[in-house]
């Protein structure tokens, strides 16, 4: 196990703030989105989240690598973050499940990242200006210089990532919750009877847990890549119908969009998460934007009609316009913090879909129950 570098690094963004730090994981340039999560636990998920893709995440707990990493913990097959900021690094993880230090773990797949970062500032600085391009770089330690390449990189806004992160052919996902971790008192107490659903799942870049939460519910889980069409998916005769969470600019998936709005057609169970809420969104009318830094946490409050407010995993920065919803449609969380669309269902047909991640992964469990919803209407589905 390698100890953590005293290597320089530099952190320029967009608008020439720089910070300076040391380098932990690989070195090298990379230009990215940077973003916050305010998360306590969690940083193996968060980096293997696909939704991260293209973006440098600042991790505002402050001290990362505690526990190391292990095989289980990823959320998908490597870290998908661009880079990755923290206050300190822990040389040394301590945990039983650990097989590798972080620093390790991320050179490994080539992804910088800088510590010693005065993570407070350089979050109230994104809450104030707004997530904005940056880099990180061991090699370019002149800020002019760096600032420079910032420059020429794309703005989030407008960029279609899906294909990068889809699934290259379908697959069949099977594998449930582990039991020793399963928090669900009706999963884990009984051998509860297992309603066997098939849905597939529509990959813009899904999380592993969503996939075993589905199989823990006892459904047969057809994943399938993001450009498949309507009419291949509607072959698999399924009960119902899961869009993905996904990185990138939910309008620029356009593709996803056309293919929900024709799959809808069918009036089958449609669940989606995050992007797949998003686009759910989108195809039945809606219009997205941007929100100023986004909400990614642990702790997100979200709510309405429930008499319980639900405490929520969040990762996104975009959100659905409420104004531009049609009459069908019902809002029914808002993120309690800023009052955005957190959930919507239509009124009539058994469409829903929530901007939060009910999965976890990391975070609270609040939301599992959105999980069992979905079996409900599948049930009823076949009832009529
Ligand atoms: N977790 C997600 O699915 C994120 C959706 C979208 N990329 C956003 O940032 O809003």
């Amino acid at each position: 196990m390698s100890l953590v570098s005293a290597q320089s690094a530099l952190l320029v963004l967009a608008d020439g703030t720089t910070y300076r730090g040391w380098s932990f994981g690989a070195s090298g340039t990379v230009i990215g989105e940077v973003v916050f999560n305010t998360g306590m636990t969690g940083y193996q998920e968060v980096l293997t989240d696909p939704s991260y893709l293209g973006q440098i995440v600042t991790f505002t707990y402050p001290e990362l690598g505690n526990t190391g990493v292990n095989p289980e913990d990823e959320e998908s097959q490597r870290p998908q973050v661009r880079g990755a900021i923290a206050r300190n690094i822990c040389a040394r993880p301590s945990n039983w499940r650990s097989t590798q230090s972080l620093s390790d773990y991320l050179k490994h797949h080539h992804i910088p990242g800088i510590y010693g970062i005065d993570t407070r500032a350089l979050t109230r600085k994104i809450r104030t200006v707004g997530a904005m391009n940056g880099a990180i770089s061991t090699e370019i330690l002149d800020p002019a210089e760096l600032r420079s390449r910032v420059e020429q990189a794309p703005s989030m806004a407008g960029l279609n990532l899906v294909k990068e992160v889809t699934t290259q052919t379908m697959y069949e996902w099977s594998e449930p919750t582990d039991r020793v971790w399963e928090f669900s008192p009706s999963l884990a107490s009984s051998e509860a009877a297992k309603p066997g659903y098939t849905v597939v799942a529509i990959d813009f870049g899904i999380k592993r847990n969503i996939l075993r939460r589905l199989a823990s519910y006892g459904c047969r889980v057809i994943v399938v890549p993001a450009n498949t069409s309507a009419e291949e998916i509607l072959k698999y005769n399924p009960d119902g119908i899961f869009l993905s969470n996904g990185p990138g600019d939910p309008a620029a998936v356009t593709e996803g969009v056309t293919t929900t709005r024709e799959l809808l057609k069918a009036n089958k169970p449609v669940f989606g998460i995050c992007m797949g809420h998003q686009i759910l969104g989108l195809s039945l009318g809606a219009e997205t934007f941007k929100l100023k830094f986004g909400h990614r946490g642990l702790n997100q409050p979200a709510g309405l009609k429930q008499r319980q407010v639900e405490i929520t995993s969040q990762n996104h920065g975009f959100a659905i316009n409420p104004e531009s919803l049609s009459d069908g449609v019902e809002i029914t969380h808002l993120n309690l913090n800023d009052q955005t669309v957190a959930g919507l269902k239509h009124k009539s047909l058994p469409f829903f879909s929530v901007q939060y991640h009910p999965e976890a992964s990391p975070g609270p469990h609040d939301a599992d129950y959105l999980f069992e919803q979905f079996i409900q209407q599948m049930e009823q589905a076949k009832r009529l």
